[in-house]
Parts: structure tokens; sequence; C-alpha cells
């Protein structure tokens, strides 16, 4: 079922923005409040818009609004009815990520899951060409994956030589797969109305709305490096194709690998790069300087002291105002 491809105009002047998801009065708002801080710590030019569920308390809002966020309220998507053992009970939530899809005062956003954390600037995959859906390619060797032919017989998309896919027995083999933490769209009505009525007419399966988009957007999906969106499992499982220092999105998706709930207790989290990474997260959430309300106190301090400088007679050393250096001061930080 090829989606509607965006007919817009490649961006039609129109705006730009990173979106999460946030459903729930539990602590996955630590991880939103994280995300906001470090995005700002990149020095990203766009917002964050926050989807949230009617669930999550007004509280919880207000703490996202005063990092700068954007908070849009959506109502929870639910698939059919169905017998289907979600890989973790809570993922028949993650069906209401679809409604990004409706965000259509946005030309192009960049969905980031609340337990994702950016170290680096990544703006730039905003000037990736329209009409495609990118995101990093996931992998199967969790125990997540038990359920699939794919684990049971050792294949992996991260390694295809290691294992032979046996198209004799299995078909031909599966198309690439990505992970549905982080990824590149565009919203759009059309394409918008036909993820729900799509949704309507398949069974959901085990990773619900992630295992939805990788059938839906098969045909337009483009992998993109997995320093994009660094699951963590592929530090165990294909270090060969991870390299840590060079991850610009770390994505927390391990058991027992979310900061704000870190024990070291689950398997592999005893591992001193995951406690690096754990360690990375808790000192942006932690650093107050980040905090919006500082962020834009900063900026008006460091303004002042330009005008002030301003003020002042131009340096001896230039020969005249052409080559006066131009004060740079910051601007205004983006919303995020
Ligand atoms: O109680 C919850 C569970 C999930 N989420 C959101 O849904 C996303 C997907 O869930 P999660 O990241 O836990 O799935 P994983 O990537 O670990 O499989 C989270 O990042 C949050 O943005 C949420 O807000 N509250
Ligand atoms: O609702 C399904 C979820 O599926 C994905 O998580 C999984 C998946 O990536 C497996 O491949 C990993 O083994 C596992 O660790 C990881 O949690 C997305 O990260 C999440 O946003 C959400 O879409
Ligand atoms: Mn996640």
């Amino acid at each position: 079922m090829a989606p509607v491809i965006n007919t817009k105009l490649s961006n039609g002047g129109k705006k730009r923005a990173y979106v999460t998801f946030l459903a729930g009065n539990g602590d996955y708002v630590k991880g939103v409040v994280g995300l906001a801080k470090g995005l700002r710590k990149a020095k990203s030019i766009y917002p964050l818009v926050v989807a949230v569920l009617p669930d999550v308390p007004v509280d919880h809002r207000r703490q996202l609004l005063e990092q700068g966020c954007l908070v849009n309220e959506i109502q929870p998507v639910c698939p059919p009815e169905n017998q289907t053992q979600f890989a973790m009970a809570y993922y028949v939530l993650n069906y209401s990520k679809l409604r990004i899809w409706k965000f259509v005062e946005y030309s192009k956003m960049i969905y980031l899951d609340g337990d994702i954390q950016v170290f680096e600037n990544i703006d730039h995959l905003f000037d990736l060409p329209d009409g495609n859906f990118y995101a990093v390619k996931d992998c199967f060797c969790e125990k997540t994956w038990s359920h699939t032919p794919q684990y049971k017989i050792g294949y992996c998309q991260q390694c295809p030589d290691k294992v032979t896919w046996p198209e004799a027995e299995l078909g031909p083999k599966p198309p690439l797969y990505f992970n549905a933490g982080m990824f590149v769209y565009e919203p759009s009505l059309p394409t918008y109305d036909n993820l729900l009525e799509t949704l309507n007419v398949v069974s959901p399966t085990p990773f619900a709305e992630q295992d939805f988009l990788n059938m839906y957007f098969k045909d337009i999906y483009k992998p993109i490096p997995p320093v994009y969106n660094l699951v963590l499992a592929m530090l165990w499982r294909h270090p060969e194709n991870i390299e840590l220092d060079k991850a610009k999105v770390v994505h927390y998706c391990a058991a027992g690998s979310k900061p704000w709930r870190f024990t070291g207790q689950e398997e592999n989290m005893e591992r001193q790069d995951i406690k690096m990474l754990v360690e990375k997260w808790w000192d942006i959430y932690n650093d107050e300087t980040l905090d919006y309300k500082n962020i834009n106190v900063r900026s008006k301090q460091e303004e002042e002291e330009v005008r002030r400088k301003q003020q002042t007679t131009m340096p001896q050393f230039f020969t005249d105002s052409s080559e006066a250096g131009v004060f740079y001061y910051a601007k205004a930080p983006s919303a995020a």
C-alpha cells in the first residue's frame, strides 16, 4: 500500500520542527525535558513540538512549556480489536504517534522518542530531499524479536552475510526495517487519512506502530547512518557497525537503559559505555544553564554587552569601519 506521496511544494515557506510524543503521568516527561535541553545545547534552531495525550497532567505540560516546548494535545489512536501480544504491553500507546502526520503547519519534521538524546546538531537532516522517509536500520538480535523468523535463524540486516536468508523456505528476504524512535518525515493530511484508514484494515503486530510504519513506508524508506539513532543494543550486538564517539543521537531503548530510572541491574547495564551514556544524559538534564528561562536571560545579557561595546570607540587596530569586526551575539535560542 504505497502511501499518498506528498504533493505539496517542497517547503512552501512552511516551518520545520522536531516533534516527540508523551503519554501518561509517569516519568517519561523527564525524557522529554532532557531532549528539549539537549536540542538547545546542540544549538538547534528549530522548536520542539510535544504531542501529548489527554492523560498528560497539567504540571507536566507546564514543565514542557517552561522549557520552551510547543505542546500539542492529540487524541489516542487505538488499533483495531486484536489478540496481539505486543513486545511490550505499553506499545499499544505508540499508535498515537500517527497523529503527528496532522501537524501540517510544518513542511518537514524530525520525530524523536522521549528516550532519545541529541548530543550533536542534526538540523542538516531537514535538508534531505523531500518525498522520502528517513530513519536508521534497527537490529533483530534482542530477545524482543524472539517471535520472528529472523531471530529464530539468527538473521539480522545489520550483518546480512552472517546468516544467508533461506529464500526457498522463508520466501523473499524482508525489506530493510527501521527503528521508529527517530525519523525524518513530511506531515500531510492525505497521508494522515490514509495511515488511519490503513491501520483499520491491518492486524496489529508485536512492534505496534513501528511495524506498521515500516510496512506503510517501505517503498520510500531511505536508511540513514546509525550516528542519527544509536539503538543501544547495537553496542553489544553489532559493535563493528558502531563508532560510539561519532554518535550524534542516542536512543535509550535497551531494557533497563532509561536514564531517569537507571539501576544498572539489567543485562548489559553494567557496561562502562552504557554508564557513560547515562551519565551524559544526566549531565544535560541537570544543567540549569540549559533551562529555557536561563538561556533567554543569558542572551539578553550578551546583547546588552554587545550594545555596550558598540558604544565604545572603534578599536584603533581597525583602519576604518569597513574592517571593523561584526560583533556576533547569540540569536534568541530556538524554542526547543
Ligand atoms: O509511558 C510511556 C511510554 C512511552 N511513551 C512515549 O513513547 C515513546 C516510545 O516508547 P519507548 O521509547 O519506551 O519504546 P522503546 O523505544 O524503548 O521500545 C517513548 O519514547 C515516549 O516518547 C510515553 O510518553 N509514555
Ligand atoms: O512501539 C514499538 C517501539 O519499537 C521500537 O522499540 C523497540 C524496537 O526498536 C526493537 O527493535 C528493539 O529491540 C527494542 O529494544 C526497542 O525497544 C521503537 O524504538 C519505539 O519508538 C516504538 O516504536
Ligand atoms: Mn524509545
